[in-house]
């Protein structure tokens, strides 16, 4: 956010808040941002703050988007977006009351890459379905000139034909978090699916639109947990033929070429296929490999790296939240109600999409014999609830 915020003109840091004052003073000196604040509290309270961003373990995102959103700032919530898809309504709820944005940082989604792949596939199979917010439609790669992606069913094929698969994994090698960290705490509404597996169904559904459903999904349990996923397999089934897979885990044992987390999507249709790598990091390095089949039985492979001007995901993340926040501003000014409609119908659009990945994250624990997380107050009482029924149990799994 901080060195984002230096390239994107209108978006200034102005304030710094952690639990420990002297930290978000000594942060805030650092950076050259002008306030620091030892509680969040205090920071929301700062009439200069226009907008927050929401940095914080999962379970919490909820409890403090609801207090910003209260304290009239616009939200940047990291992801996933709320703890389940209930807390989702609600903040959702919230912001759309108040007349307020409240984005999911899904960072990688504004990056040009996305749009290219999504201009390959252009919703095969998947006519007059919205793709999610956020990625504009464009024809399909090969198609016709004048082809528009919603015109017709033969246009959404792409150069891919018609979508078998789409399969997406983000792998996190296993020596980059221990287990005192936020992703392995039951409170803090961790696990891998949460963490890595919001990515895999969000960008499934920003390329291909539709509503899925979780058909299954197997769990492994990180080390002294019965709760919290260290890996997470999942399989989507929509309407349409076509199969997805979705792969999280905090335990990949990779040969790779550095890149963290590994993230691939794999796509096939029947005539052709697209392998795209680090999709969610594509500044430090992308490729989309494409491959087609004529007809007549020959192959074509391609392999595209997109850059668009060289900035990061979260370069572009914060121009478009900055243009979010600017259109309501803009159209709360002007008394505009056919401005105003539109915003309002774009924050509607943004908080569905939210809600949308929650239910399926939901979904996910669900299939996979586990409950869907909890926001942190809730997790906090129902282990201090089992501490009570069983001490010596519970003792064992909080060690
Ligand atoms: N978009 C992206 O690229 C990334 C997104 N994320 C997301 O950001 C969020 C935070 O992840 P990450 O930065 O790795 O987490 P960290 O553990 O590094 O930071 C979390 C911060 O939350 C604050 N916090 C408040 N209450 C608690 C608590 N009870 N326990 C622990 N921390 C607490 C702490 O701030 P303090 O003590 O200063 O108040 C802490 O610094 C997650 O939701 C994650 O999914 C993470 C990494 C990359
Ligand atoms: O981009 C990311 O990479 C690693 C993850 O653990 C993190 O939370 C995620 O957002």
């Amino acid at each position: 956010m901080v060195w984002p915020s230096r390239r994107v003109a209108q978006a200034e840091v102005v304030a710094v808040a952690a639990r420990d004052g002297s930290r978000a003073k000594e942060y805030a000196k650092q950076h050259g941002i002008a306030s620091s604040y030892g509680s969040y509290e205090a920071l929301l309270a700062d009439p200069d703050v226009d907008a927050v961003y929401v940095g914080l373990p999962n379970g919490l995102h909820g409890q403090w988007a609801r207090a910003a959103l209260e304290a009239g700032k616009h939200v940047l919530c990291e992801k996933p977006f709320t703890a389940n898809e209930e807390e989702a309504r609600e903040v959702q709820a919230l912001a759309r009351k108040r007349g307020l944005v409240c984005r999911e940082a899904f960072h990688y989604r504004e990056h040009p890459l996305m749009e290219h792949l999504q201009s390959v596939l252009c919703s095969p199979g998947a006519a007059g379905k919205a793709a999610a917010p956020g990625l504009a439609r464009r024809a399909p790669v090969g198609a016709p000139a004048g082809t528009n992606a919603g015109d017709d069913q033969a246009a959404l094929g792409g150069v891919l034909g018609r979508l078998s698969a789409i399969d997406v994994a983000v792998l996190i090698p296993k020596w980059v978090f221990g287990g005192a960290n936020i992703r392995f705490q039951e409170t803090l509404a961790g696990g891998a699916a949460m963490d890595a597996g919001c990515y895999c169904l969000h960008s499934i559904r920003s390329l291909i639109g539709g509503k899925p459903q979780v058909e299954s999904a197997t769990a492994t349990l990180a080390p002294n947990s019965q709760v919290v996923d260290g890996s997470m397999r999942g399989a989507l089934r929509w309407d349409d033929p076509h199969r997805s897979s979705i792969r999280a885990t905090f335990t990949a044992s990779l040969q790779h070429d550095g890149l963290f987390p590994t993230s691939t999507i794999s796509v096939r249709g029947d005539k052709g296929s697209l392998q795209c790598s680090n999709f969610i990091m594509p500044v430090f390095g992308n490729f989309v490999r494409l491959t087609t089949r004529t007809e007549a039985g020959d192959t074509t492979t391609t392999t595209t790296r997109v850059y668009g001007s060289g900035e990061s995901t979260y370069y572009y993340q914060l121009s478009r939240f900055v243009r979010d926040v600017q259109a309501v501003q803009e159209a709360a000014a002007s008394g505009d109600a056919g401005a105003l409609v539109a915003a309002s119908n774009a924050l509607a659009e943004e908080g569905a999409d939210s809600i949308e990945n929650m239910r399926l994250l939901d979904q996910v624990y669900t299939a996979a014999g586990l409950a869907p997380r909890l926001p942190s107050a809730l997790a906090i009482m129902r282990q201090l609830s089992l501490a009570k029924a069983q001490p010596q149990e519970t003792a064992t799994r909080l060690t």
